[in-house]
């Protein structure tokens, strides 16, 4: 590809052709592109405006959509526009919740159309720039058709006879293949990607029969992904601390940072034991005591013990999906003639696995597997199970990704929103964006310039907590468009809530400071997107300050996969500065662009589906849901079920805090009338009938109160196993706990966050994490197990505090999530045994010795510091302790005093020691106790 200089858009702009027109006339001279925000050379470009000369337009190609152009119709014609957009403005009375709609491509009945659409090219006036969107079909029965207008350029070239040539590879055959509903769809200048796939490419989504399934609604993932991404790729934090660190340590030598591509720890780590050294080892660990643990209890695990993953019993043994290859021999001796298979880069996994299984999987040696564990202080046999954290540990070790199978189902989930039956009312909707990256790098910045609002006043703690939803209306050449932002929070705390926000994401904007560069979070951003298999544009924030280093941004960058365009990669990365609002525009439109590759449908004409973002419970309002509508309209009255919660939609609440009768797709709405508060991250459905609304929400929370009561019972073995497990250790302690929180985001979050704290010394666990009230099951449950419970953010149901009052059960409520790190970690301090530590008094030597009837005082000098009654003495005679005791009597003169400072004489005498001798030192001290800290060693109190 050449070094472009003009990127295809733009040049589709000036020419006044749509995108795909002129991807198509690329095709015929031969020009390579991967998309329509490719960028290609002035020589290159010259070709092409010149062969747009004679450029011919295709006749019907139905591209592009735009219903029939009045954006702002109301419900009453045919459902075009109408689901009236929440728009600040002229908000539409009635309220319908929903981001603009634009009749998709529209599938128009009419196979006939060529007509109108040429004619409305004909008419439209080419200007490029915005207006004129051709009212001229509206009265015509299929005015979504004739509308395309939305795209007037092409009417500059009408007269040429619509020669099939110029677009032949791609979409024209499609009109003749399929049914006439479908051609919009298809159209989507997705396939031009690749030439080879000129003959219709996507259409077969467009087939009625076969529903298109997910493809259709979530992106089919263009270009925009870099190469590697294949494979799904979640960092996790250590390696991405390794990134950073090898990148830094070659920070100077920049050169040679291009030429890197993948950061070594991404790749498997070569470093294998011999053959020898795995002899040796093994038969020195067949000798170790068995003082091995129950690992799957892993109370010797050193540090994080992943709470979130307690919540899930560790199923049996699981196989990794990605390593079709046969087990390797497990036998030692046949292992070691078998010439090792390189290991994997990832594994996949579900659950504990034992030793011999890991090691297969890994393709290592048991033996190496359990030296590994050996150095970090497990000792296990072949047999042992481990559980995830542990073969995590492991795989770290070794330079392999582990993936849970839940953990990657959900990155890579394709919510399969749209049936079949959608395909005859597929129309547009807005992209629902997330934004992404390191903490401070300007995301609620960037969003407020955006929107024009203020999010970032007032968030507890500093820092966004939870995920809301919001859109903007955005003009572009003349048109209205919308799109939808999900408010990601940025702290590190919320990585988990950010991974869920990708999964109902259309495309990620990844903010990264110019000034501050690839960090963790960004890294972590970039695997998610990826793994969600989100189209990613990047915005190198903070352009405006000196230090900004924007092309040094766009290197780092280059090494996760992402090579801007200017460079010949495909990502698209827009400075921006939220803070002086340079650039947003420009932002916008790429979004835009980005969008409109991805195929964007929904059908409003049926009842709701979607995600929920998040949910709490409000003392007022009771259970209040912010849920997104990613197909169909939700409307109030409607019954739905939102992962197991059953409700009746009471009412409905925009994202500017409008009541909202309908919300159409793409649109986020705050919902009230659930009977319980969904998870974040569930899935809702709208139901026509209510007996079987809820008995589906019964079963679901038949099935989740079961698998909490496993988790409970988990728990409770947890606990009993480690008495003994702990006697064995001697110095590892535990702190049970029980976190309840308002909503599912807050759960998240203070789990990673408590994941952060060192735990080699003493160990969180948590029996139990969940949104909602503190009951008196809770309470239950922390008697039994002797834990904690930390409440977020939440209440006690009646009767929890009389349990809790009965039970002596620990309550901790908070409001801030820090207060409630620093607490709990306060608390595990204060399990650490205090440290005794000796502390210097001062010392005095014997100038004369008194004998009395019984015993002798010893006539002292004090030289420095202190004596003091009662305090503890050592008694040095030529530097050797002659004893050691405490001074029971200390005078001067003849008066008891308490303490005798430096410089004064005095008598000192001791219950169990006469034997004095001038000359004797007494040193005098006293031991305190130091708190020891989780860190690093002790602390003083
Ligand atoms: N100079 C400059 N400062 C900016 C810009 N954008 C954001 N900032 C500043 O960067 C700091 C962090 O901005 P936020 O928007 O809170 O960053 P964030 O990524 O949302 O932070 P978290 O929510 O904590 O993850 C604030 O002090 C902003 O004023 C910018 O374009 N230029």
């Amino acid at each position: 590809m050449s070094i472009g200089k003009v990127r295809i858009y733009d040049l589709s702009k000036e020419l006044n052709l749509d995108n795909r027109e002129l991807l198509t006339i690329c095709d015929r001279l031969g020009i390579p592109y991967k998309s329509h925000s490719s960028t290609i050379s002035d020589v290159d470009a010259d070709r092409i405006r010149e062969t747009a000369k004679t450029y011919t337009p295709e006749p019907t190609p139905p591209k592009k959509v735009a219903s029939p152009p009045g954006p702002v119709k109301t419900n009453t014609a045919p459902k075009n526009q109408q689901i009236v957009a929440v728009h600040t403005q002229p908000r539409p009375d009635t309220a319908t919740a929903s981001p603009q709609l634009q009749q998709p491509p529209s599938r128009p009945k009419a196979p006939v159309r060529p007509h109108p659409p040429q004619q409305a090219r004909a008419e439209a006036p080419k200007p490029v720039p915005t207006p004129v969107k051709p009212e001229p079909a509206p009265p015509k029965p299929a005015p979504a058709l004739v509308a395309p207008p939305a795209r007037p350029q092409k009417a500059e070239k009408p007269a040429p006879p619509r020669k099939e040539s110029a677009k032949k590879e791609k979409v024209a055959d499609v009109p003749k293949v399929h049914s006439q509903d479908r051609i919009e769809i298809v159209r989507r200048p997705a396939p031009p990607i690749k030439p080879e796939m000129a003959p219709k490419p996507a259409l077969p989504e467009l087939q009625p029969p076969p529903k298109p399934v997910a493809p259709v609604l979530r992106s089919p993932t263009p270009p925009k992904l870099p190469p590697e991404e294949s494979g799904i790729e979640v960092l996790d934090t250590r390696t991405i601390n390794k990134v950073i660190k090898d990148r830094h340590r070659n920070k100077d030598l920049e050169e040679e940072d291009n030429k890197r591509k993948l950061p070594r720890s991404l790749k498997p780590r070569e470093e294998t034991i011999d053959d020898d050294d795995e002899l040796e080892l093994s038969s020195r660990l067949v000798g170790l005591p068995q003082v091995t643990v129950d690992v799957s209890q892993s109370l010797q695990r050193p540090p994080k013990a992943k709470p979130a993953r307690t919540s899930r019993p560790a199923t049996p043994v699981t196989k990794p999906e990605k390593h079709p290859e046969k087990k390797p021999p497990r036998s030692r001796d046949r292992r070691q003639e078998t010439a090792p298979e390189p290991p994997p880069e990832r594994i996949t996994i579900e659950g504990a696995m034992s030793v011999q299984e890991l090691a297969s999987l890994l393709r290592h040696s048991e033996a190496e597997i359990i030296k590994i564990l050996f150095f970090k202080g497990i000792a296990a046999t072949i047999n042992q199970t481990l559980e995830v954290e542990t073969i995590e540990l492991v795989a770290n070790e070794l330079g392999i990704t582990v993936e849970t199978a839940s953990h990657s189902a959900e990155a890579a989930k394709v919510t399969e929103m749209l049936e079949s039956s959608d395909l005859d009312h597929l129309q547009r909707r807005p992209p629902v964006v997330t934004i992404m990256g390191h903490v401070d790098h300007g995301k609620t910045s960037l969003l407020d310039a955006i929107r024009n609002a203020k999010v970032a006043q007032g968030e507890a703690g500093g820092i966004t907590q939870h995920i809301g939803a919001y859109h903007v209306d955005v003009e572009q050449n003349g048109e209205k468009h919308q799109i939808v932002f999900l408010d990601t929070p940025g702290h590190e705390a919320f990585t988990a809530m950010r991974a869920r926000g990708a999964r109902v994401t259309d495309i990620a904007v990844l903010v990264v400071a110019a000034d501050d560069g690839v960090q963790p979070q960004t890294i972590e951003a970039i695997s998610h997107a990826k793994a969600a298999k989100v189209p990613i544009i990047v915005a190198i924030n903070k352009i405006d300050k000196e230090s900004a280093q924007p092309d040094r941004v766009k290197q780092e960058l280059t090494e996760f996969g992402l090579v801007p365009e200017e460079w010949g990669g495909e990502t698209i990365m827009v400075p921006v500065s939220a803070l002086q609002q340079q650039n947003l525009d420009t932002l916008l439109e790429m979004i835009l662009l980005v969008a409109e590759v991805e195929d964007l449908y929904a059908n409003p004409d049926r009842p709701a589906k979607g995600t929920v973002i998040e949910a709490h419970l409000d003392r007022a309002r009771g259970p209040v849901a912010t849920l997104l509508v990613q197909n169909g309209t939700l409307r109030v009255g409607d019954i739905l079920v939102a992962g197991a919660c059953f409700g009746k939609v009471r009412a409905m609440i925009d994202d500017r805090g409008q009541r909202v009768e309908t919300a159409s797709p793409s649109f986020a709405v705050e919902v009230l009338g659930l009977a319980e508060v969904p998870a974040a991250g569930d899935e809702f459905e709208v139901f026509s009938d209510e007996k079987s609304a809820r008995a589906i929400a019964e079963e679901r929370a038949a099935a989740q109160r079961q698998s909490r009561l496993a988790q409970a019972a988990t728990a409770r073995r947890v606990s009993l196993t480690s008495l003994s497990d702990q006697a064995r250790e001697g110095e590892l302690k535990e702190l049970n706990l029980i976190l309840k929180a308002d909503v599912q985001g807050s759960v998240e979050a203070i789990l990673a966050a408590l994941n952060q704290i060192p735990q080699d010394q003493v160990q969180l666990r948590i029996l139990l994490a969940a949104p909602g009230e503190i009951t008196e099951t809770d309470i239950d449950l922390a008697t039994a197990s002797n834990a904690v419970i930390i409440g977020f953010n939440t209440t006690l149901a009646s009767g929890a505090r009389q349990a809790a009052d009965q039970n002596n059960v620990d309550i901790r409520e908070y409001n801030i999530i820090y207060k409630l790190l620093d607490d709990i970690q306060g608390a595990m301090e204060g399990l650490l045994e205090p440290e005794l530590v000796e502390e210097d008094l001062g010392q005095a030597e014997v100038r004369a010795v008194f004998p009395l009837s019984k015993g002798a005082v010893a006539g002292c000098y004090v030289l420095n510091g202190k004596l003091v009654r009662n305090c503890k003495v050592r008694v040095l005679r030529q530097q050797a302790v002659v004893h050691t005791g405490i001074l029971s009597s200390l005078k001067r003169m003849k008066d008891d005093v308490r303490e005798v400072a430096a410089g004064y004489e005095c008598g000192v005498r001791l219950d169990d020691f006469q034997l004095w001798q001038e000359g004797d030192i007494i040193a005098a001290y006293q031991t305190v106790t130091k708190r020891r800290s989780l860190g690093s060693g002790s602390e003083k109190t």
